[in-house]
């Protein structure tokens, strides 16, 4: 059994062209914890994925196992001597191998038969012991990456790189595969990055949130704390929808709870039908239902800038006045976007 390391960028860059793709990033995968990579298209999330496995140089900065220097302007430890496990979009299975002989194909040293009963038990670990005998065009999308994720962790990485490897699948599928594949990750006790650009996603299936933005790493925290407390415009989007709001257009009663300021911005669940007969009253501009939950425009004071949540069976007509009330937590009051 390796060792169990984290994985670390030190100040790492990569430039194409002149421009900074990934630019002065920071980030340490620590053992045993899944690390989501969340930004949006072109943030540089792969870039950086790649600098870790040693598919690209880096052009400055460090990548580590524990103090071990696998990425330097000087150094470059090659990707297939980094014990790294990648598993990408697209599954990679050998065509011409079984299941059960695509998850053996990285185990070295061990007899045939040795190798069949670690790859079986690692089938059956990822819920697919059923279908060892069949070949990856026998095999569903979810199948198929479980077997790919089997197969790299048969095969003991230190760490195992995921760039948006449930992406592909079926939505009904996904939530199932994404389980059974991020338990048996988790239970492999290695650092573990997840490239995705779903917030929802990487707040569901990670321990740790790290936000990219223009190849800048701009927070880290667990998916909770980034929620509630970004620190910046950008990583509060980045997590979950946001509206403007100006001071003015806030019940006084709300505007004294808040800090001073002269704007701010609300998640939806801000501000929420109440339940009983408390709360300011405003007039609904519109009220879609979502599922669960409806999205509600409301207008105060002339303003219908605000937007709200409410639970429940009936749903309020356009024109009708509701009692809605504010928690504070969702309300940001954060220094305006750079560019
Ligand atoms: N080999 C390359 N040569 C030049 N530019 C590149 C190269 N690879 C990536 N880029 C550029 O670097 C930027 C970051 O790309 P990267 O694939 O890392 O982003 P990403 O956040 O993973 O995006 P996506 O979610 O779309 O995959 C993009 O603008 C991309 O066009």
């Amino acid at each position: 059994m390796n060792e169990l390391l984290p994985l670390k960028a030190v100040g790492v860059s990569r430039f194409y062209e002149g421009t900074p793709v990934v630019n002065d990033a920071s980030l340490t995968l620590e053992p045993g914890k899944i690390t989501a990579l969340l930004g949006q298209s072109g943030a540089g999330k792969s870039t950086l994925l790649r600098l870790f496995a040693g598919l690209e140089p880096v052009d400055a900065g460090e990548i580590l196992l524990g103090d071990k220097v696998l990425s330097s302007t000087s150094t470059h430890v090659p990707a297939e001597s980094r014990s790294i496990g990648l598993i990408f979009q697209d599954f990679a299975l050998f065509p011409h191998l079984n299941a059960l002989d695509n998850v053996g194909f990285g185990l070295k040293g061990m007899t045939k038969e040795a190798r069949r009963r670690e790859s079986g038990e690692w089938l059956e670990r990822l819920g697919l012991s059923h279908r060892a005998k069949a070949y990856p065009h026998q095999l569903s999308g979810g199948e198929q990456q479980r077997v790919s994720i089997a197969r790299a962790l048969a095969a003991k990485p230190v760490a195992i790189l995921m760039d948006e490897p449930f992406s592909g699948l079926d939505v009904t599928l996904k939530s199932e595969v994404r389980r059974i594949a991020l338990a048996a990750v988790s239970e492999a006790g290695i650092p573990a990055l997840l490239v995705s650009h779903d917030a929802a996603e990487a707040m569901r299936d990670a321990d740790r949130i790290a936000v990219m933005r223009k190849g800048v790493i701009l927070q880290e925290d667990t998916p909770e704390a980034l929620y509630l407390n970004p620190t910046s415009l950008p990583v509060a989007r980045a997590l979950g929808p946001l509206f403007p709001v100006a001071r003015a257009d806030l019940p006084e009663a709300w505007a004294t709870k808040l800090p001073e300021a002269d704007s701010y911005c609300l998640r939806p669940e801000a501000i929420r039908l109440s339940g009983d007969e408390s709360g300011v009253p405003m007039e609904v501009v519109s009220a879609q239902r979502t599922s669960a939950l409806m999205e509600l425009k409301l207008k105060y004071n002339g303003h219908d800038t605000l937007r709200g949540i409410g639970i429940g069976a009936r749903r309020p007509s356009p024109g009708e006045t509701v009692k809605v009330t504010l928690s504070p937590e969702f309300v940001f009051c954060l220094p305006p976007e750079s560019a």
